[in-house]
């Protein structure tokens, strides 16, 4: 008989209404047409700025366009969990992935909570199994685990048992010495008793943590003496395994170090993942994988529920290669990144869904290894392969793309053709091909990293892979539930967020500079034009840098050589400049508002945006060079974590305005921009401009400067401290020596 549940969707798409977003978007890009117009009819009369600033602005135009493009049409889903058992049998298996790397810069606590929350999850548990890789080869991350596992014994049956909702204990306990009340007796004991379980587990690390020079490497730990992070062999080791496959037990936790050698590359994270995929392939073998930052704990217990609500509830598989959540900060709720997704994010899932970001990402594992969606169809004959009862292993293909592991070429036939297994009895059974597929040679000559899994040669290896899975002309879907998914930290304000946006500029250059960028994947491939124009967007980022730069120099140049590059007051043409200024502007306001963020987040993200755009996408853009031209290899340097203790979240609140600077030459460029800002105005308005026949500057350049010099007010403060906040006095004579080179030139090129 039908199941009349059978017609319940699962999810439902929600298109947003954004008609008076449209008219904006285009007013303000008929406003930058008006400008060029009126800068390339008039630019005869004007000199050397003139033409600088309509390059600069003919360059924003283009931006504008392809971010209207991208946001044209946003949608988003809505999800009905609550359905799932009625509409299908039998949940899916999922294989959940957790990346560290460094236990200095990433504590092992941070990582901890997260496989904690993992763990705790709303799904029948004998359906999934976490594994974690350390980059870093620490006896340290794998104690702090098998302490982890323990506690998690207590943990697990405690969150379902009284349904918590926040499932990481660090922020469960954030601030709280007493239970919530009211509440029952039973739940102030196991509460209480909880807390202090955890407070010992925090004890046990950091003791742990204090004395990890001096390890006892015996017993569990013998695997790890005489290792180095950079050289040692694969540790694979089966930390809690759910024996009797209980459905409310505690899921299968897998501790995993990769095989490395000195001169062997590693590929960072992209390697890591592809490891994690064949481990988990050989034990456990689950059709979907998620995978998560070590800091970007599951907030919302039911998300894999919710995420496979988009999974199983789409008629057509395409219509879904991978289930994106956004990444989104509990320390940092107005973050730049939380207003992208916002503002573009929306509207790029629209388009062909959204890219794939790295963590809180449901994948496919048979798109992961490649397949197609017009494979689908074979596959479901069971024909892939050319053999329906499974794999050759004597196929040179098979060998070739997977490697020379007959249990993962196995488990990868069953993968590709949408079934799981082969079902080992337990993860143990399978260490020794683990061990193999873990090993730093396996993937010589193979697919790996090319085709297969996740893709070599940027350092934003997540956008790479994500965009040649669109390629193909799969889709993604989007799953934003509230509460927010996951949830992360942000870096820590200065060096370490400069780190990272330069690491994000240079990697997504390297997409762009490749073979691999969107542009021939429209071509060749199946990547829709709007995708393309939204890739774009997001890989020219650092190129960006370089316009920014000369827009921002512009005015003190113009103020040093007495000329101008904007109308004069009196003139009609200033209307333009104005009005795209103000609308724009008071526009980006209103977006922040709407979306509830507060007016100083506005502020203080614009900030940010000038001053990450003119430095470190800066050096992201030379380092891409650099590589480009082979003169330089990109390396993928590791965020900093930052473990909050519960209590001390709101301090940091009267720092708000100030940014930490260190010996990084990543500051010279603020510094430099701040200093010629700084002369110029004093040039302007001591009089000491060389004077000029006929053109002089004017007021809107005075206001354009002191605009900047607003903008990189951090700065201005780092000029006058010690200490972190302070710029260190080197590059502050750098920068010096920058801004007279800068002004000297002007005068001397101004005189020519
Ligand atoms: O050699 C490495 C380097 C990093 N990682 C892990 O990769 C993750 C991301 O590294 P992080 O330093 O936090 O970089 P972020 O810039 O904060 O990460 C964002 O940007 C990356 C590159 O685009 C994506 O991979 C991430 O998922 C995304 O959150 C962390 O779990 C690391 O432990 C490794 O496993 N091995
Ligand atoms: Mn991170």
């Amino acid at each position: 008989m039908a199941n009349p549940m059978r017609s319940v969707p699962l999810y439902e798409k929600v298109v947003h209404k954004n008609a008076t977003q449209r008219v904006l978007d285009v007013t303000v890009l008929f406003l930058l047409l008006c400008l060029l117009v009126y800068r390339l009819l008039s630019v005869h009369d004007h000199g050397f700025a003139w033409f600088l600033a309509f390059l600069c602005e003919s360059f924003f135009t283009f931006i504008w366009v392809l971010v209207i493009c991208s946001r044209w049409t946003p949608i988003s889903y809505k999800t009905y969990p609550q359905r799932l058992q009625k509409r299908v049998s039998e949940l899916p298996a999922v294989d959940m992935f957790v990346t560290t790397a460094d236990a200095e810069l990433e504590p092992p606590i941070i990582t901890v909570n997260t496989v904690l929350s993992l763990l705790a999850v709303d799904y029948p548990a004998h359906k999934l199994a976490c594994y974690v890789s350390d980059d870093g080869c620490s006896p340290l991350i794998f104690y702090s685990l098998v302490e982890a596992s323990k506690f998690a014994k207590l943990w697990v049956p405690f969150c379902k048992k009284f349904n918590i909702q926040v499932r990481a204990p660090f922020r469960y306990f954030a601030g709280e010495s007493a239970p919530p009340s009211p509440s029952s007796r039973e739940f102030q004991q196991d509460w209480k008793k909880m807390k202090k379980e955890y407070e010992q587990l925090c004890r046990n690390i950091e003791h742990a943590a204090k004395e990890s020079a001096a390890f006892d490497l015996t017993g569990d730990l013998a695997v790890f003496s005489n290792t180095e992070p950079r050289n040692h062999p694969s540790i694979v080791k089966v930390i809690w395994e759910n024996e009797e496959n209980l459905p409310d037990g505690i899921p299968h936790l897998i501790y995993i170090s990769r095989e490395k050698r000195p001169k062997h590359p590693h590929h960072y994270k992209a390697g890591a993942m592809n490891v994690l995929n064949r481990v988990s392939g050989v034990m456990t073998n689950a059709p979907l994988v998620l995978n998560v930052d070590c800091d970007m704990y599951a907030n919302n217990p039911e998300i894999l529920l919710q995420a496979m609500c988009l999974l199983l509830g789409f008629k057509n598989e395409r219509d879904c290669a991978f289930v994106q959540s956004p990444q989104l900060f509990y320390d940092s709720p107005e973050n730049q990144l939380t207003v992208l997704h916002e503002h573009i994010g929306k509207g790029i899932v629209g388009i062909q869904g959204p890219f794939y970001a790295g963590s809180g990402t449901f994948h496919r594992r048979k798109v992961i290894y490649g397949l197609w969606p017009d494979e689908i169809q074979i596959q479901n004959q069971g024909k892939y392969f050319n053999s329906v009862n499974g794999y050759k292993v004597s196929d040179d293909e098979l060998l070739k793309k997977f490697g020379i592991s007959k249990e993962f070429i196995e488990s990868a036939s069953h993968a590709l053709r949408g079934k799981t297994g082969p079902k080992t009895s337990s993860p143990l059974n399978s260490l020794d091909a683990a061990h193999q597929v873990a090993g730093c040679g396996y993937e010589n000559g193979t697919d790996w990293g090319e085709n297969v899994g996740w893709l070599y040669g940027s350092t934003t290896e997540d956008i790479l892979t994500g965009l040649m899975i669109h390629k193909k002309g799969w889709r993604s879907g989007y799953c934003s539930p509230d509460p927010p998914a996951f949830l992360g930290c942000a870096p820590p304000g200065g060096p370490a967020a400069m780190r990272q946006q330069k690491r994000w500029a240079t990697g997504l250059l390297e997409i762009l500079f490749s073979k691999n960028n969107p542009i021939f994947a429209t071509l060749t491939g199946k990547l829709l034009f709007r995708q393309c124009l939204a890739y774009l967007w997001v890989l020219t980022w650092g190129l960006r840098s370089i316009p920014e730069l000369c827009y921002t120099l512009l005015p003190a140049y113009c103020i040093i050589t007495n000329s101008n590059f904007l109308p004069k007051v009196q003139e009609p043409g200033i209307c333009i400049p104005v009005a795209v200024l103000v609308i724009y502007k008071l526009y980006n306001l209103s977006e922040y508002i709407l979306s509830g963020f507060s007016i100083l987040s506005w502020w203080v993200n614009n900030r940010k945006a000038r001053i990450l755009t003119t430095s470190a996408w800066l050096f992201g853009f030379v380092n891409a060079v650099l590589k480009l031209f082979g003169l330089a290899d990109t390396i993928f340097e590791i965020t900093q974590k930052v473990y909050q203790p519960p209590a001390s979240t709101a301090d940091d609140d009267e720092n708000e305005d100030l940014f930490v600077f260190d010996e990084s030459p990543v500051f010279i460029p603020g510094t430099t921009i701040l200093l010629v800002h700084v002369a110029a105005l004093a040039t302007g308005v001591l009089g000491l401009q060389p004077q000029v026949g006929g053109q002089g500057f004017g007021l809107g350049e005075l206001i354009c400067s002191v605009y900047v010099v607003l903008y990189f007010w951090p700065f201005m403060k780092g000029l006058f401290r010690r200490g972190k906040y302070g710029i260190p006095l080197s590059t502050i004579c750098k920068s010096a020596a920058l801004a007279l080179l800068f002004a000297q030139s002007c005068k001397v090129g101004s005189m020519n």
